[in-house]
């Protein structure tokens, strides 16, 4: 047995509260957001783990995020390290737009397939796959070397940036990554084996309260 790798995605968002299309978009959690984080954190302290080292994306709901839960486990100093690479995927011409007015636009399917498929970009944005060729090299250069070398590491960042390293982690299809909807706050717990392949996961809470 190698490491463990934690991912939780950020609480609500202002912009999930409004239903609209975030991105890069930098707006804070809302007071149910917060909540959502501090559960995420209750649940890690619950659970007994004790971090060495947290990552997270330059974007303000996941750090805010990060900070709550690493409050909760006792951890307020520990070592962070931001980057973009662990972003939201860029909704492009999306961004800023009511995710109701977008299907009254373009239609419901043409939205989900836009929001949940592998491969279809948003008009001037990034597709999961694209997101995904950003996170994955991330993740095997900076994230995977530290778990593999046995060091328990936390990862606060969004809805498809993580997809796109569940995706993968999971075995998930194109089709199989359509019906993944991440919850807010919900820590998942990846015991990794030393051939950097998955040897357990767990969920901490319940991944039914996706925004
Ligand atoms: O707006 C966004 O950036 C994301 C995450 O909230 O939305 P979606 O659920 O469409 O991927």
């Amino acid at each position: 047995m190698s490491g463990t790798l934690v991912l939780v995605r950020h609480g609500q968002s202002d912009w999930n509260l409004k239903n609209l299309f975030t991105g890069w978009k930098d707006p804070d959690l809302t007071e149910l957001g917060i909540q959502e984080a501090n559960a995420g954190g209750v649940a890690l302290a619950e659970y007994g783990i004790k971090f060495d080292v947290a990552y997270t994306s330059a974007l303000v709901r996941a750090q805010h995020t990060l900070k709550l839960v690493l409050d909760k486990v006792g951890q307020p100093d520990l070592e962070t390290i931001r980057d973009q690479a662990l972003n939201e995927r860029d909704y492009g011409d999306l961004s800023g737009l009511n995710k109701d007015d977008a299907r009254a636009r373009w239609g419901e399917e043409q939205v989900h397939i836009w929001r949940r498929s592998y491969d279809v970009p948003p008009p001037g944005g990034e597709s999961l796959r694209d997101t995904g060729a950003r996170v994955w090299p991330y993740y095997l250069t900076e994230i995977l070397p530290r778990v593999l070398r046995g060091e328990k590491v936390l990862v606060a960042a969004h809805g498809n940036s993580l997809r796109s390293l569940v995706m993968v982690l999971d075995k998930l299809t194109k089709e199989g990554v359509l019906a993944l909807n991440l919850a807010t706050g919900v820590p998942m717990v990846y015991k990794l084996n030393a051939d950097s392949t998955v040897a357990s996961k767990e969920v901490l809470g319940d991944m039914s309260g996706a925004h």
